[in-house]
């Protein structure tokens, strides 16, 4: 007997700023596969753009996204769109788009089957097999699950394991890499179907969006239909680009806040776009102190010279035995309990209130979010209302802190870089490539690379070579010796350089066509740290020291 074919919907979830042809292509391309395994009988597609809480940069209203993929799919006969996710006042995790549609879908199958069922109740030999729903998506999609802090490892269960995924292959991507790459994607690999597509179309949504800014022609890349909605409300201009510019991805800053987590990545990279203020009030040796943010807010109420027990939730989620006397014109705290070493200290130069935050070098990276809140801030008589300067000055801490704790002179020698050293994450380098105006498929293939960096340093001159299966690249400089570099097989332009220590901090600065170019290197226990900055994206790649 002919087994009976598994009725299959595909679900494909993004932000469709605007939907494009391959959008489109995919749920044709997946189709065809699904149906030559033998196995599956697609019964429908659905695009589900994403709510505007998602907070991407240059993100539309999700009623023009919706508008437009409903234009677009006008010529399909089994791809709907579905507004469910769209509507939803915050962002949803996509494993919840997918239980939602799954519960219709089964609501609709138990009703089907009820009018089918034999004398006993039991669904009759004439009923069709339970369906099923996948999540479609391109290879980039995929290595999105590697992504430090952006989704719950149990999501990622549910998706693979439970559900199931279509990957299509998208430029130099490989898919089959990033399946291998991760204990749970090997482990659910039966359920997760790689589709080659022979015909290479590297469309993405935002070089159309960058085409039309321009007032270039994007015909044949998305539908006529869509470009005349486009042009008819005025959709994609610099401000429209603007839009959610420097908000936190909704995942990243949600995974965050889970509770349990540590300070990680994702805190990190929410804190360095944070512009805390500082409200602090007295009376007598009563002191409050607020830090307020958008992302947090943190009050410490105490009596000067009484140890209180602090509860740092929402911080490092640790308790500590506190008490902050006066040292001079210092306020002094000191933070008994898990961490050695740790406080911090206030006191105020001029018009500027300065916070020292620290803790035993060795811990610096689970504090890494007391590090960040290091600020200086500026307009201040101490204990009124400040504004926050800068906030990325908190990476001077880090310096002060170094100096500051560390019990050996060796400690505060600048550091000594040589050796190996492997990529192990690479934090936002996408967007720096894009601001560099490196080209797609050279970004694509660049952000799935594992990168080697070899340093040798003699005392204050280095070489640094980053290797890499695509390309190769060298540098070498002197600390403080100005020099001309040529990016070259990077972006190919001439900036002048300075590198100078910053504690034991190596930080460069490369002046030239782009503003606020430069890079940091730093060391922490055995990982090399690199903080790469272009205009206003900051990356920071992570190499791990090889033995
Ligand atoms: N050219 C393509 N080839 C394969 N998959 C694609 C392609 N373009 C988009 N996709 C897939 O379509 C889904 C929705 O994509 P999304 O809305 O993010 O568009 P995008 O073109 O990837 O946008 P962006 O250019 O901003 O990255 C994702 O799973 C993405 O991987
Ligand atoms: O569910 C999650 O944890 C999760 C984490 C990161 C991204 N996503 C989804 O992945 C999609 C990415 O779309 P895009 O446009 O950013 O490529 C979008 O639908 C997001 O809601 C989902």
């Amino acid at each position: 007997m002919a087994t009976r074919r598994i009725p299959l919907v595909l679900l494909a979830c993004g932000s469709f700023n605007p939907i494009t042809n391959q959008h489109m292509r995919l749920f044709e391309l997946a189709r065809d596969h699904m149906h030559s395994t033998g196995q599956y009988q697609v019964v429908g597609g659905i695009v589900s753009p994403v709510s505007d809480g998602y907070g991407k940069q240059g993100l539309v209203l999700a009623q023009h996204r919706i508008a437009m993929a409903k234009l677009a799919l006008q010529s399909s006969d089994w791809v709907t769109v579905d507004e469910w996710e769209s509507q939803q006042a915050d962002w949803t995790e996509t494993v919840v788009t997918m239980r939602n549609h799954y519960g219709r879908i089964l609501k609709e199958y138990e009703r089907s089957t009820g009018e089918n069922k034999d004398s006993s109740g039991n669904p009759s030999p004439l009923s069709s097999p339970c369906p099923q729903l996948k999540l479609l998506c391109g290879a980039d999609f995929l290595d999105t699950f590697q992504v430090p802090d952006l989704w719950l490892d149990d999501h990622v269960e549910e998706v693979a394991g439970h559900f199931g995924l279509i990957c299509v292959s998208r430029g130099g991507l490989h898919p089959e890499q990033a399946v291998a790459a991760s204990d749970t994607l090997s482990r659910h690999s039966h359920n997760i179907f790689l589709v080659r597509e022979w015909v290479r179309n590297e469309t993405s949504a935002t070089e159309v969006r960058r085409a039309l800014r321009r007032g270039l022609s994007v015909k044949y890349l998305i539908p006529d239909s869509v470009i005349e909605y486009i042009h008819q409300h005025n959709l994609y201009t610099e401000d429209s680009e603007r839009r959610n510019k420097g908000t936190v991805l909704r995942p990243l800053a949600k995974q965050a806040t889970q509770p349990g987590k540590n300070v990680n990545v994702a805190v990190r990279k929410i804190a360095t776009l944070l512009k805390p203020d500082k409200d602090i009030s007295h009376d007598g040796d009563h002191i409050v102190i607020k830090t307020l943010s958008t992302f947090k807010n943190y009050n410490m109420d105490f009596h000067v010279g009484k140890e209180f027990e602090e509860d740092l939730s929402g911080v490092d989620d640790r308790k500590c035995m506190t008490t902050i006397s006066w040292d001079g014109d210092k306020l002094v705290c000191v933070q008994k309990g898990e961490i050695e070493g740790r406080g911090w200290t206030h006191w105020v130069d001029g018009d500027e209130l300065h916070l020292q935050l620290g803790s035993q070098l060795s811990n610096l990276l689970a504090h890494s979010l007391l590090l960040l809140l290091a600020l200086r801030f500026s307009v201040l008589p101490l204990f009124v209302h400040s504004q926050p300067a800068n906030p990325c000055i908190y990476l001077q801490a880090l310096i002060i802190l170094h100096t500051q704790t560390s019990a050996s002179p060796a400690a505060i020698m600048p550091a000594d870089f040589s050796g190996k050293w492997i990529l192990e994450s690479n934090d936002i380098f996408e967007e720096y490539l894009k601001v560099l105006d490196i080209d797609f498929a050279t970004r694509k293939i660049a952000i799935s690379l594992s990168q080697t960096k070899v340093i040798s340093q003699d005392e204050d001159k280095f070489t640094v070579k980053t290797l890499s299966t695509f390309r190769n690249y060298e540098l070498s400089f002197t600390v403080g010796v100005e020099f001309d570099e040529h990016t070259k097989g990077l972006d190919n332009r001439n900036i002048k350089c300075l590198v100078t220590w910053e504690g034991d901090k190596l930080v460069c600065t490369q002046k030239g066509e782009k503003a606020n170019r430069g890079w940091k290197h730093w060391i922490e226990g055995d990982k090399l740290f690199l903080e790469l900055t272009c205009e206003d994206v900051v990356c920071v790649q992570v190499f791990k020291r090889k033995a």
